[in-house]
């Protein structure tokens, strides 16, 4: 064969049957045939699948996990979506790309090696680094398949789960943007997969699924999916609904609806960022997502800079962490807003 051709699709599913424990171990995934297309490699944990006759109406959907490396529900999930497309109980119907995001990190069970990925998707990055390489690698991989499909409605969900408990153990963020609005058919999606809450970002955050919105225009979350656990130690049940979104999207179907109001929404109004050495939070470590502080709570002490406290609205905290690197994010205060028009 000419080294400058292409290797032939392989006639098996067997690459998208083992599609996670491949990416793992570093198994080179060759192209292949699936039932109702083709899969082709694109890069390290970079899959895209190829439909050979796609919905009129599908978008082009990006799925991506593992972007912190012990975040492995949201891989177990994909991977177990794959697989059944690979049995034949699923029928691709839509352009999609699947990324697992930070491979290395995933292989020795840490959320990053040497900085957090998910504040790196910008393209005026100038940073070194593994992170930084990758970041460029995934951002190179959407740019690609958004443009190949520009004539689809573009949609990122990337997949989590949180460091700590929630009082909505569901939920997701919503990317800030001056421009693009995510469309009423996306809440009734969220609230159909059993997101339970919604997050409005109150800035740019420079995250993967604010990359897809702001660069674009794609209708894009953050989607937190429970506690963050090893390997073998998730339950997957309570994410069915959201097994349902993806097959559906996947297959290029009419996902379930249920009604927004089922979800609460907040909105940061806040985000708190570790100045100083001295930095702690007032509360305990295991304080979980969306907890409420009353006025005139003391929330967070940092050397000079001083305290923060509540101010007149009760604030809920999410995300806090104050083992964060210096200059970043230690916790997004938000307040109850009504669900959108
Ligand atoms: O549980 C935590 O403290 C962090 C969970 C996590 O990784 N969350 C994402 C949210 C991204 C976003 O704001 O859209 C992150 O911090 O990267
Ligand atoms: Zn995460």
């Amino acid at each position: 064969m000419s080294p400058s051709r292409p290797p032939a699709p392989q006639a098996t599913h067997e690459p998208l049957a083992s599609w996670l424990r491949r990416c793992l171990d570093g198994e080179p995934i060759p192209p292949f045939t699936l039932p109702g297309g083709s899969a082709v490699p694109r890069g390290e944990g970079l899959l895209e699948l190829v439909p050979e006759s796609p919905a009129t109406d599908a978008h082009a959907c990006i799925f991506s996990v593992g972007i912190h490396g012990n975040e492995t529900a949201p891989m177990e999930l994909l991977d177990a979506l794959l697989k059944r497309l690979a049995a034949g109980e699923l029928r691709l119907g839509a352009p999609v790309l699947v990324l697992l995001g930070s491979p290395q990190a995933t292989r020795q069970g840490t959320r990053f090696i040497e900085t957090n990925l998910n504040r790196l998707f910008r393209r005026d990055l100038d940073r070194t680094g593994m992170e930084p390489e990758r970041a460029r690698e995934l951002m190179a991989a959407v740019d690609a398949f958004f443009a190949h499909h520009a004539d689809r409605s573009p949609l990122h969900y990337d997949l989590h789960t949180a460091i700590r408990g929630s009082r909505y153990p569901r939920f997701a963020v919503e990317p800030f943007s001056d421009s693009v609005r995510t469309t009423a058919e996306q809440w009734h999606w969220l609230a159909g997969a059993g997101i339970q809450a919604v997050l409005h970002q109150h800035c740019h955050s420079w995250t993967f699924s604010h990359y897809s919105k702001h660069y674009h225009g794609a209708q894009a979350f953050t989607l937190e999916l429970g506690h963050a656990l090893p390997f073998g130690h998730n339950d997957l049940a309570p994410l069915a609904p959201m097994a349902s979104l993806l097959a559906a999207l996947l297959t290029g179907q009419a996902p379930p609806r249920e009604a927004p109001d089922r979800m609460r929404f907040f909105r940061v109004e806040h985000e708190l960022i570790r100045h100083s050495e001295a930095f702690r939070l007032a509360f305990a470590d295991d304080t979980p997502n969306f907890t409420e502080f009353a006025p005139g709570t003391l929330l967070a002490e940092d050397g000079e800079r001083g305290e923060t406290r509540v101010g007149d609205t009760p604030l809920s905290v999410v995300f806090p962490n104050a083992a964060v690197e210096l200059g970043a994010r230690a916790a997004l205060l938000a307040r109850s807003v009504p669900p959108p028009d």
